[in-house]
């Protein structure tokens, strides 16, 4: 790993600015070096928050970008729970992200099906590798320590060779969905996780203060080679007791 850094502000207000930031400070830093962008996205609060903070930038030029998901719920696009059809109702419909530069799963198939299917369509855009080495992933966190869809004690936690996993009995609804692995999550060259609220208080401390002993799924995202963020808010970061930046909405990563 690069180095984990962990960035406390006073709340999403202050930090949203800094996600957007770091957002397209990697998109420049990619699209310079390789050509193009691949931002891997997640549900959650993030979708209003990020959507927020990129619309209000006065140039974003999003043509260069290929953006999929850390995971998906199995449900149709025009459903309240698509992660995908809030993302095409409040950032895709007014960027100008090519319509090819958005990887969504096929939601018309089974749920093993669809995994395969989303696999086959990340192994194209990323060929030469063996799990997908995205520029960016932007994960969440629940109260209860999952990320993506990897929820506590679930077997999908020990999975080494699968890029995308099926799930049939999430704990949380809808019950169907797929999602990275950690492999291919560990894969990128950055992570970021967005993490608010209070009630992300007690696990946030069990996972950044025991690491990977911590028994939370977000304990393990620990990237190979690539950067590690935490942007959190006071009340998730009430319980810490380790070092963390406080570095004001102007931070630049
Ligand atoms: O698929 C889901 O059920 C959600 O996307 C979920 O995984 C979310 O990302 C986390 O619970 C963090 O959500 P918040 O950032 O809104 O707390």
């Amino acid at each position: 790993m690069a180095g984990r850094r962990v960035l406390v502000f006073p709340s999403s207000a202050e930090l949203g600015p800094v996600l957007a930031q770091l957002v397209t400070s990697r998109a420049e830093k990619a699209i310079g070096s390789h050509g193009r962008f691949t931002l891997g996205l997640s549900g959650g609060s993030l979708v209003s928050m990020l959507s927020k903070e990129l619309l209000a930038l006065s140039e974003l030029d999003c043509s260069k970008w290929l953006v999929g998901f850390c995971d998906e719920r199995l449900v149709s696009f025009d459903d309240p729970e698509s992660t995908y059809g809030l993302y095409k109702s409040q950032l895709f419909s007014k960027i100008n992200i090519p319509e090819s530069g958005i990887l969504t799963i096929d939601c018309s198939l089974p749920v093993n099906e669809c995994a395969e299917d989303y696999t086959r369509k990340l192994k194209e855009v990323f060929p030469d590798d063996d799990f997908p080495v995205f520029d960016l992933l932007l994960l969440g966190m629940g109260p209860d320590g999952h990320t993506c869809s990897l929820f506590p004690d679930h077997p999908l936690l020990e999975e080494t060779k699968k890029i995308v996993a099926p799930i049939s009995d999430s704990p949380k609804p809808p019950p169907q969905r797929v999602t990275m692995t950690f492999p291919a999550v560990n894969s990128a060259r950055c992570v970021a996780f967005i993490s608010t609220g209070g009630s992300k208080a007690p696990v946030l401390k069990e996972v950044l203060e025991d690491g990977e002993a911590s028994p939370f799924p977000a304990a393990r995202v620990v990237p190979t080679k690539g950067e590690l963020f935490w942007l959190v808010d006071e009340p998730a970061a009430a319980s810490l007791t380790i070092q963390v930046e406080r570095p004001g909405s102007g931070a630049k990563l």
